[in-house]
């Protein structure tokens, strides 16, 4: 399973790399997504990704990714603002590309916030997450040269190769309480989705329900989710997985820092 020191990714400024966190956006939210959504978050996001999605809703975190280094004490300065809040949401880009990850999870842990991990479960890290909210990335989320929202398809063999690594899942799987949180295109997923979780059932430790399985329509904005959200929750009842709406998206769209 890939380990920090074989990351190379760029996060913002890697040259120029410095203390603490590439920080996209803090923000306090609902979480729009899973078994908690609804539930007031402050969200952390984090830049840089070692994957290339072609649909991905935060490309300001993965195709051009852009931020400030934060350090963690402010970080948890601004959290602790948002006095309501008890649930933290760590994402991205891919949060756990990043070492600093930990140390902030841990801060939140002793603090007794409820902490979720939004991560592509390519990456292992032992830290205190209460949820890890795992999205395995499908074949159908690869950037092929027509569907690469940015050049020609320069990115689609290294999406391909590194999209699954079925030790850092099953590990993720075993060590924290998890959701397998999949981003559904159309039908045609399905068949992936069962395989990938017959695989996970058999490497891992843990017992997953279907219902720790859920399917999340594709779309970054309503009118995109108004062409699948249907065809999903039909494939979710099918199936026996849970669905997921993107409750965000239904409330505000696409605004940022919601
Ligand atoms: C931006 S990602 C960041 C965390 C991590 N990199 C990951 O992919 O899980 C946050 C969540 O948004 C989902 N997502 C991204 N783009 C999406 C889209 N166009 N439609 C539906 N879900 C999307 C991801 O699958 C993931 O569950
Ligand atoms: N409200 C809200 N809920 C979310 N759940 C997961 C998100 C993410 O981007 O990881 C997200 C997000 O961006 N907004
Ligand atoms: S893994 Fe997550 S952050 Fe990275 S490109 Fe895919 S959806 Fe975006
Ligand atoms: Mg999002």
């Amino acid at each position: 399973m890939p380990v920090a020191s074989d990351i190379e990714e760029p996060t913002p400024d890697a040259d120029a790399a410095g203390e603490g966190l590439p920080i996209n956006e803090v923000f306090y939210s609902l979480q729009g997504e899973g078994t908690l959504a609804g539930v007031p978050s402050v969200f952390v996001r984090t830049s840089g990704c070692n994957l290339r999605c072609w649909f991905c809703d935060s490309y300001h975190t993965s195709w051009e990714p852009t931020g400030a280094w934060r350090d963690v004490d402010s970080l948890v300065e601004e959290i602790r603002s948002h006095e309501q809040a008890n649930h933290v949401v760590l994402t991205g880009g891919e949060p756990m590309i990043h070492e600093e990850s930990v140390e902030l999870l841990e801060r939140l842990a002793a603090e007794g916030y409820h902490t979720t991990v939004e991560t592509n479960g390519t990456i292992y890290r032992d830290a205190p997450i209460d949820l890890a909210s795992i999205s395995p990335k499908l074949a159908s989320s690869t950037p092929t040269p027509e569907r690469d929202p940015k050049g020609d398809g320069e990115w689609e063999e290294k999406h391909e190769q590194n999209r699954i690594d079925m030790d850092a899942l099953s590990r993720m799987v075993d060590e924290y309480e998890t959701q397998l949180k999949f981003v559904v295109t159309d039908e045609s997923d399905l068949p992936e989705i069962t395989d990938l979780v017959d695989r996970v059932r058999e490497a891992s430790a843990t017992t997953v329900a279907d219902d720790d399985v859920l399917l999340m329509p594709e779309g970054m904005t309503r009118e995109q989710l108004d062409g699948t959200r249907s065809e999903v929750a039909e494939l979710a009842m099918e199936y026996g997985y849970r669905y997921t709406p993107r409750l965000h998206v239904d409330l505000w769209n696409d605004a940022p820092g919601t």
